[in-house]
């Protein structure tokens, strides 16, 4: 119940509407158990008695009362959908929400598939649960009440002797309850293991197929498809088990009720009508009870459920730092680390030790270094995706954590080399950052990003809608797109990762123009492997294992002898090579 507790309040707004559809069922059930007390009196009154006069009365009597039924069985499940569906609008937003501001070390483990199946199917078990689930467990205890309280009235005795199997059924339910739930759990978990494979499958096919490895993800699949079949069958076992258990118990029941009243029956203590409507009554209580397994499932998997949204919602979120309220300010983009450290959560050795650099207003940063050497981790801490764990950030003489997270941002311009456009138009993909960016200022952004061209080449220009992840264009292509969406975001401070090995001379050269255009009058890091990137820099820093090995002018820096001109020597005899061979 904790876990219902705990989501309380997505549904008690909506609580109006759960009792309306309470009140329809008090009513169903209610003529429901009214049903064998017609067919008492249809009996002993009609039949025994001989007063046939009465059967018609009854037969409409009847027909009226099935009328108010049917009514109230329309308030009862529309109101409860009703219920059901809205608080689980309400949860959705909410994880959907949550979703954005959780900070990035929480997607450096999340997995994507079972991210969605957290809200999709967990969403729906929870919403099945409340639009059903909870209307059928009220619904229970009120048929077994009112039925109870007629048996009684009928005969305490039978009623007594009918009642000594249920709590058989009571510890049958309980224990079915117990291994269900884990059961449940399991499943659940193996569905979003089964959907994180499908969409990392989809996500990587080109790896796939370039591997030639359809053969091992077919296996694979079929690991995770047999755990997802075998956990399924689990459930079958222990339903299979407990389900007809619970109706021997029942039908136990029944032949006490039969044996019993009939001997009162014969004795004369109970008229035939009395134990007629006594039989149907008994079904009942023994039906509920025996349904209460399936109930008990739903709840066991809106439980399940609940918990692993809950998960998600207990998480904690980034700090954000002062909220602002009026217009973010364009900052000036001095940008200054003294003595930065950063451990990323999981790791044991520090990603930066003791880093310090100075960026001026408008100044050209180069970053150089090995693979794994920290220059995107200098970037992670500027646009404060990570926090760093010593030392101080300070951007026009502010400390970093002093900025509300959304001004900063919006004062950073990135480029990355890996560009993920939205499975939308072009124009919204290079709007993305600054959605009030007139068509004008779009199209002069993507002139001098040099993409205008080959956008206004497409059949439906900048409405051109793109595939998932930008599927249809050239990598150097969303890489101008990319240019172009920080050029409409007009940032202060810039950070281009100019890896760009993957393009061809071509291609490189109109990136370079583009990057060259976009630096124009703002502080800006480059983060290369090659010195060409970033030999024009006011200043380079080479990193080595998370540390600022050297740093100066290329000139400067090519005098030294050190890491640099070591780095400047290998590539210059690459490319000597590649000349040579040309
Ligand atoms: N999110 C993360 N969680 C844990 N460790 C990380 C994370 N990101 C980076 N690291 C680690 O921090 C160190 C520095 O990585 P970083 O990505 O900053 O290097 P880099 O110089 O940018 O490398 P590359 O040129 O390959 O992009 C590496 O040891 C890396 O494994």
């Amino acid at each position: 119940m904790q876990t219902f507790k705990r989501l309380a309040r997505f549904y008690l707004p909506d609580k109006k509407f759960f009792f309306l559809s309470l009140v329809a069922l008090v009513f169903v059930t209610a003529i429901t158990v009214i049903y064998p007390v017609i067919l008492q009196i249809a009996i002993d009154v009609g039949i025994r008695d001989g007063q046939y006069g009465i059967i018609p009365y009854l037969a409409v009597g009847l027909i009226l009362i099935m009328a108010l039924k049917g009514g109230a069985t329309y308030v009862n499940q529309y109101f409860g959908d009703l219920f059901g569906v809205r608080s689980v609008y309400r949860v959705r937003q909410t994880l959907y929400e949550k979703l954005q501001f959780l900070p990035f070390r929480y997607y450096d483990n999340a997995k994507t598939g079972d991210l969605m199946s957290r809200l999709t199917a967990d969403v729906e078990a929870f919403r099945f649960f409340l639009s059903f689930g909870f209307a059928q467990l009220v619904n229970f205890v009120l048929l077994v009440g009112f039925a109870m309280i007629v048996m009684f009235y009928y005969s305490v005795p039978l009623t007594l002797v009918t009642m000594v199997t249920l709590p058989f059924l009571a510890v049958a339910v309980y224990k079915f309850d117990k291994r269900v739930h884990p059961g449940f759990r399991q499943v659940r978990k193996s569905l979003a293991n089964l959907n994180t494979k499908v969409q990392e499958n989809v996500s990587g096919m080109h790896t796939v197929k370039a591997l030639s490895q359809e053969t091992t993800e077919k296996n694979r699949f079929e690991t995770n498809n047999d755990d997802y079949r075998t956990k399924n069958i689990n459930i079958s076992d222990i339903w299979g088990t407990y389900f007809p258990l619970m109706e021997l118990i029942g039908n136990i029941s029944a032949v006490l009720l039969l044996g019993f009243g009939g001997y009162l029956a014969v004795q004369g203590q109970l008229t035939p009508g009395e134990l007629t409507a006594f039989f149907s009554l008994v079904w009942f209580i023994i039906g509920p009870i025996m349904n209460l397994g399936f109930i008990i499932n739903m709840f066991s998997q809106s439980k399940a459920s609940g918990e692993r949204l809950l998960e998600i919602l207990d998480e904690p979120e980034r700090s954000n730092g002062p909220e602002q309220t009026g217009a973010y300010r364009k900052l000036a983009g001095e940008v200054s680390f003294k003595n930065v450290d950063l451990r990323y959560n999981n790791k044991s050795k520090n990603a930066l030790t003791n880093i310090t650099i100075h960026a001026p207003v408008g100044s050209t940063i180069g970053l150089v270094g090995a693979t794994g050497a920290g220059k995107s981790s200098i970037i992670q801490l500027i646009l404060r995706f990570y926090e760093k764990t010593g030392g101080e950030i300070v951007i026009d003489g502010k400390p970093i954590e002093e900025y509300d997270v959304k001004e900063l941002r919006q004062n950073v311009g990135i480029v990355l080399q890996q560009t993920f456009l939205f499975s939308s138009s072009i124009r919204d993909n290079l709007a993305y950052g600054n959605p009030n960016a007139s068509m004008e200022e779009i199209i002069e952004a993507a002139k001098r990003a040099d993409a205008h061209e080959f956008i206004d080449s497409l059949p439906d220009g900048y409405n051109t809608v793109l595939g998932e992840r930008g599927l249809g264009l050239s990598g150097g292509q969303k890489q101008r797109i990319a240019i172009a969406r920080a050029m409409i975001m007009n940032p202060s401070i810039l950070v281009l990762d100019d890896s760009t090995s993957a393009v061809d001379m071509q291609t490189e050269t109109k990136i370079q123009k583009a990057m060259k255009e976009i630096m124009q009058g703002r502080t800006t890091f480059i983060i290369a492997h090659r010195i060409s990137s970033v030999k024009h820099c006011d200043q380079i820093y080479v990193l080595d294992e998370g540390e600022v090995e050297q740093q100066g002018t290329h000139e400067q820096l090519l005098q030294k002898h050190g890491l640099y001109k070591r780095i400047y020597d290998i590539q210059n005899k690459d490319q000597q090579y590649v000349l040579q061979k040309a």
